[in-house]
């Protein structure tokens, strides 16, 4: 396949980063290798989003430390971004609302090029236009980018758990970007789609990715050595740890954070005004 013929690819993974790990950076690397070894894509941007405040996860920091920590992770990577928009949020956003946010601005910056032609240029409005409608799952897209969602096998599994996430927007998130997992000890990517009829329905659309260097490095484990005054060294960059001593993050004090509130999802998928 000729380079022009490759379809753009922009991967975005969305997620606490409570702090950013080596092991997130690296899940882009090897989607990025995985994608490029099909000979169909070309991944042109990695970004990273961190989830806001309002999410309520316990233990989640200020989102300004989170997102400080991710631009200081991917200050020597030339093609993965930190994107502070999601975090800036007042409430906690759904995952498939903030795709949809980076999708139109992946288009609107197409249409910007003055590369692309007039005619081009309007197919693209369409799709734009299209992506808007969410009864067009199946909208046909020109050889522009795509966006899909990167994450690890757990975020996958947790499409199962209940009142987590809504149905319509697994349908939306598999069905119109796509998703590329990476797989993660603990967890059967594989068993889980089979077993799954939407992902099961779009399962060319979602790229799972062996890592064969098992790695269990987890956000968790570097909190909890923290807090147990232990080194985290060569599992976070260092400007990171730096960054971590400095400002005295990760304590048991804020491990208790968000201690007695409920997910937002779960509030939002459970509450009154629940569909
Ligand atoms: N070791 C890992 N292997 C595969 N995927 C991972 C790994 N660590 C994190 N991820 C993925 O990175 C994304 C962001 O995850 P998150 O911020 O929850 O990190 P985490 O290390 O799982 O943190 P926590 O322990 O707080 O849940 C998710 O899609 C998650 O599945
Ligand atoms: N319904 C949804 O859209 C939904 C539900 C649960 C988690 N998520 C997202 O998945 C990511 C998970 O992050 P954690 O694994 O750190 O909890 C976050 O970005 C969060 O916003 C989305
Ligand atoms: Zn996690």
């Amino acid at each position: 396949m000729e380079p022009q013929d490759l379809t753009k690819v922009v991967l975005l993974a969305c997620g606490s980063f409570n702090p950013i790990t080596n092991m997130h950076l690296r899940m882009f690397e090897l989607a990025r290798d995985y994608l490029e070894d099909t000979g169909q894509y070309i991944v042109v941007r990695g970004i990273i989003s961190a989830v806001g405040d309002g999410y309520k996860k316990k233990g989640l920091i200020e989102a300004c430390h989170r997102v400080d920590m991710a631009r200081l992770a991917t200050d020597t990577s030339d093609w993965i971004k930190v994107d502070a928009w999601e975090s800036q949020q007042p409430d906690w956003v759904e995952t498939a609302k903030v795709m949809r946010h980076h999708y139109k601005e992946l288009m609107t910056a197409e249409q910007n090029n003055d590369y692309v032609d007039t005619a081009k240029k309007r197919r693209i409005e369409a799709t734009k236009h299209a992506f808007e409608d969410p009864s067009s799952y199946h909208t046909r897209r020109d050889n522009g980018p795509q966006l899909k969602l990167l994450c690890g096998a757990d975020v996958l599994e947790s499409f199962g758990v209940p009142n987590l996430w809504k149905h319509e927007d697994i349908a939306e998130i598999v069905g119109r970007y796509g998703l590329v997992c990476i797989t993660r000890n603990g967890c059967d990517a594989h068993k889980f789609i089979h077993q799954s009829e939407v992902l099961w329905k779009h399962r060319k659309n979602i790229h799972v990715v062996r890592e064969w260097v098992t790695n269990e490095i987890s956000a968790t484990h570097v909190r909890r050595a923290l807090c147990r005054g232990q080194t985290v060294r060569y599992l976070l960059p260092d400007p990171v740890v730096s960054y971590i001593r400095e400002h005295g993050l990760y304590s048991a004090e804020s491990e208790q954070k968000n201690a007695d509130v409920v997910l937002a999802p779960l509030q939002r998928h459970t509450g009154p005004s629940s569909s």
